[in-house]
């Protein structure tokens, strides 16, 4: 039985976001996941959690200036030093709101020295996988497609795979989003036969708008199923734009609800 996650950077956006928290577990989530907490004390967001007894299962490390197109630094040669405070930072979230999965956002490495964006990766990833190790916590890579984030550093599953084998820390895992895997990669089924025991969560959506995962080209309740049989066990985050309304659009999420 698949366990979904709200991303509450999309979902329920019809709400401030601290808002979102009691209307995700009003629609009988039992799990959130959303992009950047760091806008708020955690204390603040922890309160949310427990309150409606809500799990997160993954945020990111902050970025580098979201606002003016930046998506994450740990590629980025020169900005180590900020890499590893922010590190610091999305670890002191994660411990107040118990999280086991940080995403560390590589950065757009498009006209960069692509070997040594990569050493540099590898270098920063395996400082962040060490700390956060110390803490039980994991580090994802996320591949993220050329038509939505061009020049982003990884866009195939397979290059977040064996980034993680070339790191070679026990807690780095793939963020597996099967929106993006869809555009870049397809033959989905194999891809996470493939993949099996190397991702540690899942995020989905439809193709190619970016809705609900009962539209668009892909069959999810298949691949839910491929998923399980694979013995995955973590949770699914809903990491879509709502094509009218959140609550309009949960009808596919009815047979999932927490009771
Ligand atoms: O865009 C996505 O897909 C994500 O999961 C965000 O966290 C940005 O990486
Ligand atoms: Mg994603």
């Amino acid at each position: 039985m698949p366990k979904f996650a709200a991303n509450l950077t999309l979902l329920f956006t019809e709400l401030p976001f601290l808002h979102r928290f009691d209307a995700a577990a009003d629609a009988g989530f039992s799990a959130v996941e959303f992009l950047f907490p760091y806008d708020y004390p955690p204390e603040e967001i922890a309160q949310r959690l427990e309150r409606n007894r809500l799990e997160v299962a993954l945020f990111n490390m902050p970025p580098g200036d979201w606002a003016a197109g930046e998506r994450g630094m740990a590629a980025l040669p020169g900005r180590e030093a900020e890499f590893a405070r922010n590190v610091d930072k999305a670890l002191i979230y994660a411990q107040a709101l118990k999280v086991p999965n940080l995403h560390a956002m590589a950065g757009l490495t498009q006209g960069l020295h692509a070997p040594t964006c990569r050493q540099v990766f590898v270098r920063n990833m395996r400082a962040a996988a060490d700390k956060c190790a110390e803490h039980g916590i994991r580090v994802l890579i996320e591949a993220l497609n050329t038509r939505d984030v061009p020049g982003y550093f990884v866009a195939h599953q397979l290059q977040s795979a064996e980034l993680c084998e070339e790191i070679n820390r026990p807690n780095v895992y793939v963020q597996l989003d099967l929106y993006h895997a869809q555009i870049m990669d397809g033959d989905l089924t194999r891809l996470i036969e493939k993949l099996q025991g190397r991702f540690a969560h899942v995020q989905i959506a439809s193709v190619p708008e970016r809705h609900e995962p009962d539209l668009g080209e892909l069959n999810y309740p298949h691949l839910y199923d491929v998923l399980d049989r694979v013995g995955y066990d973590g949770h699914i985050g809903c990491e879509y734009n709502p094509k009218a309304g959140t609550k309009a659009g949960l009808g596919w999420f009815e047979p999932y609800k927490r009771g």
